[in-house]
């Protein structure tokens, strides 16, 4: 069996983070497992508290993994300071870890800081380049990019300019573009867009981590880049599609749609 490493924050709700990962990987018949970085109290509504594991509770709970259990792919989602960072970005070389997929998560859908702003000039110089791919969404990009991001061209320019110091590839997630929800993949020096129908559901909690995950899970099952980016679009627009409606605000998908 393949077994696919999320390190990541816990969302309570089971929406998005840690609980959102696992579900996902499951989803893909491959064996989860977690280090979390961080504890939040969150739910359809919003984020409403945050507790740091600390980077040292990190790295002992990497080792914990990589010495028993080697992951086939890691995806890494909410990392909120520096020295986390620092101490993920270290055990990922120590381990020589395969197969990274890296979610710059910077603040929530619902607007509240996941990752503290000093910690940006970290996640960019040390995190982001040891991604075999990165999963910005349209406000993330803008961040990494320095400009605004209006339309399909600017994504193109963006893809290139956040690339352009990375050995990885770049898929911008187009899910904040208000027409449609296509993505788009700088791989290899080449662009390739993945055209998603845009399902009319308001509740979209979770979806880059879900996307991440599922990126991630592909990976470890064998299927490359292109492929991989391919099967966790189909998943995503599926889990969508299926219109579970849960809570008072954007709610979470439902991983037990028929793949
Ligand atoms: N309404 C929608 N219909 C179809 N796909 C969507 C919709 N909203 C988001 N997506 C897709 O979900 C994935 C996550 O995108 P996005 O919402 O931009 O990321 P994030 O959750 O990180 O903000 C992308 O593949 C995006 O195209
Ligand atoms: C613990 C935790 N991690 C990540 C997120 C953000 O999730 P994401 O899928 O990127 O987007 P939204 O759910 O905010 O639309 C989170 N909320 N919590």
């Amino acid at each position: 069996m393949k077994k696919v490493l999320t390190i990541a924050g816990s969302d309570c709700s089971g929406g998005a983070g840690i609980q959102a990962d696992i579900k996902t990987m499951t989803a893909h018949k491959v064996y989860a497992m977690s280090v979390i970085t961080a504890l939040t109290a969150q739910n359809t509504t919003g984020v409403y508290g945050v507790l740091d594991a600390g980077a040292d509770f990190v790295g002992q709970q990497m080792d914990c993994v990589f010495k028993d259990i080697f992951p086939d792919a890691v995806k890494i989602g909410m990392v909120s300071n520096i020295e986390t960072i620092q101490m993920i970005a270290a055990k990922l070389k120590e381990y020589n870890a395969k197969n990274i997929v890296v979610d710059p998560v910077m603040v929530s859908t619902s607007g509240c800081a996941l990752m503290q702003p000093d910690a940006m000039d970290t996640l960019i110089s040390v995190l982001l380049p040891m991604g075999d791919i990165i999963t910005p969404n349209i406000p993330e990009a803008e961040k990494l990019c320095g400009f605004e991001i209006k339309n399909v061209d600017d994504m193109k320019k963006a893809a290139e300019v956040i690339g352009r110091n990375l050995s990885g590839s770049v898929l911008i997630k187009g899910g904040h573009l208000t027409e449609t929800a296509d993505d788009l993949l700088y791989h290899d020096g080449e662009f390739m867009w993945y055209r998603g129908e845009r399902v009319n559901n308001p509740n979209t909690h979770g979806t880059g981590c879900t996307l991440s995950s599922a990126i991630a899970s592909n990976l470890a099952l064998g299927y490359d880049m292109k492929t991989s980016v391919q099967n966790a679009k189909n998943y995503i627009t599926g889990a969508l599609k299926d219109g579970l409606d849960l809570g008072e605000g954007s709610g979470p998908l439902n991983h037990c749609f028929n793949l």
